[in-house]
């Protein structure tokens, strides 16, 4: 078994496309209606979307590959990149997305870790992310990673207002 990691380029906008779609799909379809998923999904991925974020100077994107193919992908925010107004000292994870048949085989923890190395090196003190307050898997993850609720937001899924947890990690 493999592992390896990957920053994202313009070149990678199909892939990220895809797999940002089909992750979000597979993960919460189940618990949404089909037009309110649809409509997220058309909102938050299509392709001028993804290019504009992927093309943000404060955004960073990568991929995971288990034996050589992408099985999730990793989004950081700093800075005005940040989906809440955290401050400087702080960075985002916005996303981490294994593809199921992927799971448990510590690609998330590998993520994850990426993400905190990435804070480390730029002096960040805090690392933080929303999460689904129904999402009960990932409340897990990343409670077992260390992560504890500091707050919460709400946030439009198609024209249903729903809240996650907004949880952090000190890095000091
Ligand atoms: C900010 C956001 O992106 S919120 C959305 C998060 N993403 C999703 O919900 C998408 C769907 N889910 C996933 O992609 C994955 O399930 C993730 C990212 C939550 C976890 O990734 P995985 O690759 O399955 O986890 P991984 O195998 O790395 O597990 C790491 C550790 O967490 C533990 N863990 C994983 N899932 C759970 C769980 N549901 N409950 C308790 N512990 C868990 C593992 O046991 C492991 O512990 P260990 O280090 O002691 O062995």
């Amino acid at each position: 078994m493999t592992i390896n990691i990957k920053m994202c380029t313009l070149e990678d906008l199909h892939k990220l496309q895809e797999i940002s779609y089909e992750t979000f799909k597979e993960t919460f379809e189940a618990e949404n209606s089909s037009e309110n998923m649809n409509a997220y999904l058309e909102e938050s991925f299509n392709l001028n979307q993804v290019e504009k974020e992927l093309s943000n100077i404060s955004s960073q994107f990568y991929f995971v590959y288990f034996n050589h193919e992408v099985a999730g992908y990793l989004k950081v925010n700093t800075d005005g990149a940040q989906s809440e107004e955290m401050g400087d000292d702080s960075l985002e994870i916005e996303r981490i997305y294994v593809i199921n048949k992927f799971q448990k085989n510590g690609l998330g923890k590998y993520l994850l870790n990426k993400a905190m190395d990435i804070a480390m090196e730029l002096n960040k003190k805090k690392i933080w992310l929303g999460v689904w307050e129904k999402n009960e898997n990932a409340i897990a993850f990343y409670k077992k990673l260390g992560f504890v609720q500091t707050g919460n937001h709400s946030f439009l899924m198609g024209d249903e207002e729903q809240m996650d947890l907004i949880m952090t990690k000190s890095l000091q």
